[in-house]
């Protein structure tokens, strides 16, 4: 699957919005794309995870035990790719803003793949790595649907994208004008 076929599936499901976003990370973008609109739909996750766990099958070498995905965003996705490599999936969810994994055990050394649904600074990867390594397991690759970033972000670990693609963000401070017009709304789950 391309970037182009990920992205009509976004078109399709109306995932791609406009506006005026705050982003997890605090920065600002005209662009969000709603996956939960993807997610709601079996059919069109199911194609997007089993291309992810080809390519996560491609690129990852040895074993991998479990897939971890950050809650909210990552639960869907990590759960369905879960499936299609045929190992448990778990996953993090916020305490006091951290997170952590409140409802399973992992043991020590565990071989990881974190499946998140999109990538912008991959601050949510490393903070899932930072809760992850401090339990013992080994994140052998992070992957997600689609990387914002275009293949900039580095976090740590390699990371497979099922679409890179770019999309402008910009420090508060730093708006365009005709961004700064539009009353800014904050979709995700980060401090609710
Ligand atoms: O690479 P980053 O800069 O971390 O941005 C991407 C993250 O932002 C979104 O999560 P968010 O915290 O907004 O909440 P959600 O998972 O409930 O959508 C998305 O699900 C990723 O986890
Ligand atoms: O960076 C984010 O917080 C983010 C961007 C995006 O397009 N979609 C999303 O769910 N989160
Ligand atoms: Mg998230």
């Amino acid at each position: 699957m391309q970037t182009q076929d990920v992205l009509d599936i976004f078109r399709s499901a109306g995932a791609v919005l406009e506006g005026h976003f705050i982003l997890t990370s605090g920065l600002r973008s005209p662009v969000f794309l709603q996956k939960a609109r993807v997610f709601m739909h079996a059919d069109k996750t199911e194609a997007l995870c089993r291309a992810l766990a080809d390519k996560i099958r491609a690129e990852v070498k040895g074993d991998i035990d479990y897939v971890v995905g950050p809650a909210i965003g990552g639960l869907i996705p990590a759960y369905e790719t879960s499936r299609h490599l045929k190992v448990p999936a778990i996953w993090v969810e916020r305490e006091q803003g951290t997170f952590r994994l409140r409802r399973f055990e992992i043991e020590k050394g565990a071989r990881v793949v974190i499946v998140e649904d999109i990538v912008t600074t991959g601050l949510s990867i490393r903070e899932t790595i930072a809760c992850l390594n401090e339990l013992g397991a080994e994140v052998v690759a992070a992957a997600c649907i689609i990387d914002r970033s275009g293949g900039k972000t580095d976090v740590g670990v390699p990371l497979v994208a099922l679409a890179e693609y770019e999309v402008p963000a910009y420090p508060a401070d730093q708006l365009p004008p005709e961004l700064a017009a539009i009353p800014a709304i904050k979709p995700g789950s980060r401090n609710i």
